[in-house]
Parts: structure tokens; C-alpha cells; sequence
């Protein structure tokens, strides 16, 4: 068998035009959605990250701002930041760029954004909505997976899903809205005994590992939906997944690429989030 390819550049670029024109009917009413990105320091991924955020979100007609913070910056200044944008009116959406720097508490930081300005989904608030089933903002990796499995007509309901790593921004909640869908959810990591026998029962299967290849042809079941969440930059600078593509597409019925595969799902559920934030959809439970 030899899988298909879950093209994540393609999807992105065709929910990107339906959303730009979302936010051109939203500002032919006087609604223009705003993103404010705070980022810290000068890591050239982040840096590179939120430069891909600033131009999807002009492509989009969606607002942007980036505001740009040393890696000195003392922890009360960024809070009282946040605080100003939290009050701000115009500004919809709010997204501190993570990692941040080791002086700063990342889930301080993450609790003082207003829930419903919180684009990331990554506010306590929001995770809790999450796993009720209510309605929220989601996490964008998470979310831009369960789009890719939607969009391609992927059952859910019934499946073994499996999920390898359990960070809060990937693992843990990806694992959550594949449960919401009703699938049997199986979380593995770095302390799973014999984690192979559940990768090999697994018909979806989730690796957000970090480890380059770690999942081959061996490790899958016949016929599997794969979705490599992993970016391992290699020495010659390309990048490459949790899983050997080349191996794995030979037994999988489907399968995600690294690149262009979660990475371009995550900034345009970004958008997806702050579109809605412009609504005041998490306010009204839409
Ligand atoms: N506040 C947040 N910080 C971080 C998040 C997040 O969702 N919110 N996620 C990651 C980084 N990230 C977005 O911020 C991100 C990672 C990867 C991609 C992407 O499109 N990757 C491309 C490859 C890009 C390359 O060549 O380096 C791909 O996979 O095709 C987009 C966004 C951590 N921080």
C-alpha cells in the first residue's frame, strides 16, 4: 500500500482564502480582527514563527502587531504588558510566543491573558472548556490536526488513537478532542513500558515526540492514519519528523509530511481562533 500524503500547506492555503473572506465581510460591518504578538528575546525560530504568523495574518486581512520584548525584560514588566493589551478594545486576539525565557513563568504568563482573548488555547479556562466539550479556543496544533482528520474524511468514533508525548500545548489536548470524537485514547511516553506494542495497535497514531524517525514501517499497523507533530532540524539544516515518512507511506493509509504537513495547520487555526475572538464567540458560547 502506499498511503496518502495529508497535505497540510494545501489544506491551510484553502481554509486561509475562505477565512479572508470571513474577516472581509467582518470589516465591510466595521469588525477588523486584531492579533497582537508579544515575543521575548531573540530565538531565530520563534522569531521566525511569529514572523509566519504576522504574514498569514496580513494575507488574511486579519490586524497584526508584534511586539517585541528583550530577553532582560523582568517578569512584571511583560505582566503589566499583558495586562494594557487585555484592556485594549481593539486588540482581539493575544499570543506570547513560547519558549520564553527561563526567568519567566510561562504559566503565570499564560494565565494573565483573558480567557477570551487567548488565541492559543492555552489558558486554564479554556483547557477545562476543552475537555467538558464546550465551546472554546483551542489549542492550534491540536486543532489544526483534528481539521487535517476531518477534512480528509477520517473516521474518529470507535478508533484506537494513540498518542506519543503528553506536552500541554500538543499531547494532552490532541488527545482530549480525539476522546470528544469518541475515539479510545491510549497516551504513551517517555516512561511506557513495551511502547511499540501500542503503536503497533494504533489506527491513528500521534507522534509529538521530538525524536527524528523514531516510528518506522515496523512500529505501524496496516492500513494506520499517521500524524508526525514532530520538527527535528538535522545537521544539513532540513527538517524531519518523529516518523520515517518513506517507510511508514508504504503501510499507512494515510500520513503527514515533515515539512508541510501540522506545521502550516498550526498558524492558520491562529487565525481561525482570532477570527473568532473578533465574533466574541467564546463570550457568547459559539
Ligand atoms: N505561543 C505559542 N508558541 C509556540 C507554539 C504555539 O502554537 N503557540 N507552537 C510552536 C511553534 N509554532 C508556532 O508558534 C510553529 C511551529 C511550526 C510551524 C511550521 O509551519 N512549520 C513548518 C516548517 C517551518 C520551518 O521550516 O522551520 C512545517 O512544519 O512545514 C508553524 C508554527 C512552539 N511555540
Amino acid at each position: 500500500m502506499s498511503a496518502n500524503t495529508i497535505n497540510g500547506k494545501e489544506l491551510a492555503h484553502k481554509l486561509r482564502e475562505e477565512m479572508a473572506e470571513e474577516v472581509s465581510r467582518l470589516r465591510s460591518e466595521g469588525i477588523v480582527p486584531h492579533l497582537t504578538v508579544i515575543i521575548v528575546g531573540d530565538d531565530p525560530a520563534s522569531k521566525s514563527y511569529v514572523n509566519g504568523k504576522k504574514k498569514a495574518s496580513a494575507q488574511t486581512g486579519i490586524s497584526s502587531e508584534v511586539i517585541e520584548m528583550p530577553s532582560s525584560l523582568s517578569q512584571d514588566r511583560l505582566l503589566e504588558k499583558i495586562e494594557e493589551l487585555n484592556n485594549d478594545e481593539a486588540v482581539h486576539g493575544i499570543l506570547v510566543q513560547l519558549p520564553l525565557p527561563e526567568h519567566i513563568d510561562e504559566q503565570l504568563v499564560i494565565e494573565s491573558i483573558s480567557p477570551y482573548k487567548d488565541v492559543d488555547g492555552f489558558h486554564p479556562f479554556n483547557i477545562g472548556k476543552m475537555m467538558t466539550g464546550d465551546a472554546a479556543f483551542l489549542p492550534c496544533t491540536p486543532y489544526g490536526i483534528l481539521t487535517m482528520l476531518h477534512s480528509y474524511d477520517i473516521p474518529i468514533s470507535g478508533k484506537h488513537a494513540v498518542v506519543l508525548g503528553r506536552s500541554n500545548i500538543v499531547g494532552k489536548p490532541v488527545g482530549q478532542l480525539l476522546l470528544n470524537e469518541n475515539a479510545t485514547v491510549t497516551y504513551c511516553h517517555s516512561r511506557t513500558d513495551n511502547l511499540y506494542d501500542y503503536t503497533r495497535s494504533a489506527d491513528i497514531l500521534i507522534a509529538a515526540v521530538g525524536k527524528p524517525n523514531m516510528i518506522s514501517a515496523d512500529d505501524i499497523k496496516e492500513g494506520s492514519v499517521i500524524i508526525d507533530v514532530g520538527i527535528n532540524r538535522q545537521e544539513d539544516g532540513s527538517l524531519t519528523g518523529d516518523v520515517d515518512f518513506a517507510s511508514a507511506a508504504e503501510k499507512a493509509s494515510h500520513i503527514t509530511p515533515v515539512p508541510k504537513g501540522v506545521g502550516p495547520m498550526t498558524i492558520t487555526m491562529l487565525l481561525q481562533n482570532t477570527i473568532k475572538a473578533a465574533k466574541g464567540l467564546s463570550r457568547r458560547g459559539g
